[in-house]
């Protein structure tokens, strides 16, 4: 075993590592609120998991998306509850989301030095309601058609860049399967990249200040 050890350590100084980690310590007042944005990480990495299995069965075209969602629901092995743990994951992820942003918030924990860590966390929670609005029309059933209507309309009250903003969104004038194949590929590739990226950023940060002090 020393070996192995002696072997990594000459090439990678793995102990540096080891002894970043266990030299930090929980600090006496934080408590459980504090695992809040933990268990916002924790649903984020529950829908990734479900998510990625749907897109195995799952057929981004408005003629084939209800069917294929039908499909994972009756057909598919643990495809219903594949898809019912992306479901109740979703909700619990904003869910989270809020309560972290409670605690944060009165904690005082956004305050100098940790403004950019609060930026993030603004950017984060825009792309989890994101993924949130995108996921719903997906199945192409009739709330999610409507509200993918509603919401890419939206802009369109914005004067000058409203309009082109809509255009944008829906990939052309109506609704159809432009706009599914915008929102699929935002749902399972722009969003996922972004929130990583965020992710890692607000984590960086949040190891580089350490948690914020007592009240
Ligand atoms: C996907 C969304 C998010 C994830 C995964 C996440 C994760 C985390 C984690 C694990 C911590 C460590 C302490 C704790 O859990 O309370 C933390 C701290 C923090 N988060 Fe988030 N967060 C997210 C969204 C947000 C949002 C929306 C805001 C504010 C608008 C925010 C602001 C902060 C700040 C300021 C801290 C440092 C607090 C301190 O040092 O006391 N985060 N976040
Ligand atoms: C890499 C990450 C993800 C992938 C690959 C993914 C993939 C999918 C797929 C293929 C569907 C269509 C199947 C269905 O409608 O049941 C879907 C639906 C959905 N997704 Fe995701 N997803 C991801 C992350 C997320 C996140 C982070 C959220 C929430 C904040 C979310 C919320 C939803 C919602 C609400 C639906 C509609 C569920 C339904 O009506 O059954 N997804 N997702």
């Amino acid at each position: 075993m020393s070996k192995v050890y002696d072997w990594f350590e000459e090439r990678l100084e793995v102990q540096a590592i080891a002894d970043d980690i266990s030299s930090k310590y929980v600090p006496p007042h934080v408590n459980i609120f504090y695992c809040f944005g933990g268990l916002v990480l924790t649903c984020f990495l529950i829908q990734v998991a479900t998510g990625f299995a749907m897109t195995f069965y799952y057929r981004p075209s408005v003629v084939d998306a209800f069917a294929s969602v039908e499909y994972i629901m009756t057909s598919v092995n643990f495809g219903w509850l594949i898809r019912s743990l992306h479901r109740w994951s979703a909700s619990m992820m904003v869910l989270m989301l809020v309560l972290h942003v409670f605690r944060v918030y009165l904690t005082g924990g956004f305050k100098k030095p940790r403004e950019l860590t609060w930026v993030t966390g603004v950017i984060l929670s825009v792309v989890t309601v994101s993924f949130g609005v995108t996921g719903y029309s997906l199945p192409w059933d009739q709330v999610g058609f409507w509200a993918c209507k509603i919401v890419t309309g939206v802009p369109a009250a914005v004067p000058i860049v409203g309009p082109p903003l809509v255009l944008i969104l829906r990939g052309g004038e109506s609704v159809g399967q432009a706009t599914l194949t915008r929102f699929y590929s935002a749902h399972t590739f722009v969003l996922p990249v972004a929130a990583a990226v965020l992710m890692l950023t607000h984590f960086l940060m949040i190891r580089k200040q350490g948690i914020s002090g007592p009240l």
